[in-house]
């Protein structure tokens, strides 16, 4: 059996392989969405010269005192030649004359008539309150980085650089299909041995999560006939990841692992030595120009939520760049019991407390218990090689 980070890498070097897509799109329709170009500043930023303040613009000297012989309003620029005599009104963003160099803000000076006076004791430098040409960015410089997630900051920059159309890269598009004969409907009452089938539902809204295309396959009896023609169909279908939960251990109706060999699935690992989620399954199907990743991943609800977010989600953040540490590292409130030589995702709580972040984890822990699992808000790793986690040790904590 592999250990976590051998799995991780695996999944990783296949999903490089992925061919990625790119469209345009409406800058409005872009939040969140992951920029497939480098873009460029078709102009300055700022375009031009401007006051950052309200106040008076002047040519700076030694004088205290000057004639005021216009305004310039922000939109409304008109040329002034000034001496170091004059000042000319202006607003906040507006262009500045040419020949000055600095503005006073209108609090410190005194008006009298079309007298402008310098208040005593205010500060009055040369070049103040001037935000010059191509302060923040320079004409053809790259203003936002392909691989960047867009947001409202981003989004903002791409406006100013005339981005009405911005170029992003395809959702990658996921098919999820759950497995078991004790599955029903959730509209349906569970009674006897039935349950209701909770993980295409959570992986589902996993997949939303990081913003990607999910189609929604249902649910199919353990029949081996009926799995394989839904496998098979799957496989035809214009996805980049296949996604389906149960029937993977070793029980007598896991068949999922000789469908997928059957279908001609390439098995890159079976089973992974980590606490839940053991018994997934990870492989690659390959037709033509055709490539899909294929996780089988446990019917138990709380495992097969918990391999998509330390396998699936750190994979495709990986594979568009999106990796940068996003993990907590926080004192334990209680101690812990481990004592297998398996990595575990135990479910726990994250806080932050007199500016340190702290975990409880008082769980149960079990796989099948999902309410404790929609009330954590991370995963708590404890290492392989680390056991019994005492109150007080510090450990990486994945946000949930
Ligand atoms: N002898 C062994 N038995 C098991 C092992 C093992 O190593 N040796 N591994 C255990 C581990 S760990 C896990 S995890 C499970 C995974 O089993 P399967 O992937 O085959 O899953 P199922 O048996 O089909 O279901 C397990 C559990 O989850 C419930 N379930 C299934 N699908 C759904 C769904 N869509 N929504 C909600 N709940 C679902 C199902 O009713 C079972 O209770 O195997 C252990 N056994
Ligand atoms: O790995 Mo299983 O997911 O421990 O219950």
């Amino acid at each position: 059996m592999i250990n976590y980070n051998e799995a991780l890498e695996i999944i990783k070097h296949e999903i490089e392989k992925l061919t990625l897509h790119t469209e345009d799109i409406d800058i409005l329709e872009s939040y969140n969405r992951i920029l497939a170009e480098d873009v460029v500043a078709d102009v300055d930023l700022p375009p031009f010269d401007n006051s950052a303040v309200d106040g008076y613009v002047i040519k700076y000297s030694d004088r205290k005192e000057w004639k005021i012989i216009g305004e310039i309003s922000a939109g409304n620029f008109s040329s002034f030649n000034l001496t170091e005599n004059d000042a000319v009104l202006i607003t906040t963003g507006s262009k500045l004359p040419s020949n000055a160099d600095t503005v006073i803000p209108i609090e410190d000076v005194e008006v009298n008539s079309d007298l402008l006076k310098l208040k005593e004791n205010v500060f009055f430098k040369k070049g103040m309150n001037i935000r010059t040409l191509g302060n923040d960015l320079k004409k053809n410089e790259i203003a936002v980085h392909r691989y960047t997630k867009n947001d409202a900051k981003t989004i903002a920059v791409l406006a100013s650089c005339g981005k009405e159309k911005v170029k992003v890269f395809s959702k990658l598009k996921a098919a999820i299909l759950a497995t078991g004969d004790e599955l029903i409907p959730i509209n349906e009452k569970p009674a006897g041995d039935k349950l209701r089938v909770s993980n295409i539902y959570s992986l589902y809204a996993a997949i939303k999560e990081i913003n990607h295309t999910v189609i929604n396959l249902g649910f199919t009896k353990d029949d081996k006939e009926i799995i394989t023609q839904k496998v098979k169909a799957a496989l035809e279908m214009d996805i980049d990841l296949f996604i389906t939960t149960g029937g993977v251990s070793v029980g007598k109706y896991d068949f999922l692992k000789d469908i997928f060999e059957e279908q001609g699935v390439k098995q890159k690992f079976w089973k992974v030595n980590i606490k839940p989620g053991k018994p997934i399954y990870f492989g690659v199907y390959e037709k033509d120009e055709k490539r899909i990743l294929v996780f089988g991943l446990p019917g138990n609800p709380v495992s097969s939520l918990v391999n998509f977010y330390v396998f699936i989600k750190p994979a495709i953040e990986f594979l568009f760049k999106q990796d940068e540490i996003k993990n907590i590292t926080a004192t334990l409130q209680n101690d812990l019991k481990k004592k297998d030589g398996k990595r575990h995702f135990s479910r726990g709580i994250l806080f932050e407390e007199k500016g340190e972040w702290k975990v409880t984890s008082e769980f149960s822990q079990s796989s099948g218990n999902l309410v404790e699992m929609s009330r954590a808000n991370c995963l708590i790793e404890i290492e392989e090689e680390r056991v019994n986690p005492k109150k007080g040790e510090r450990l990486k904590c994945i946000l949930i």
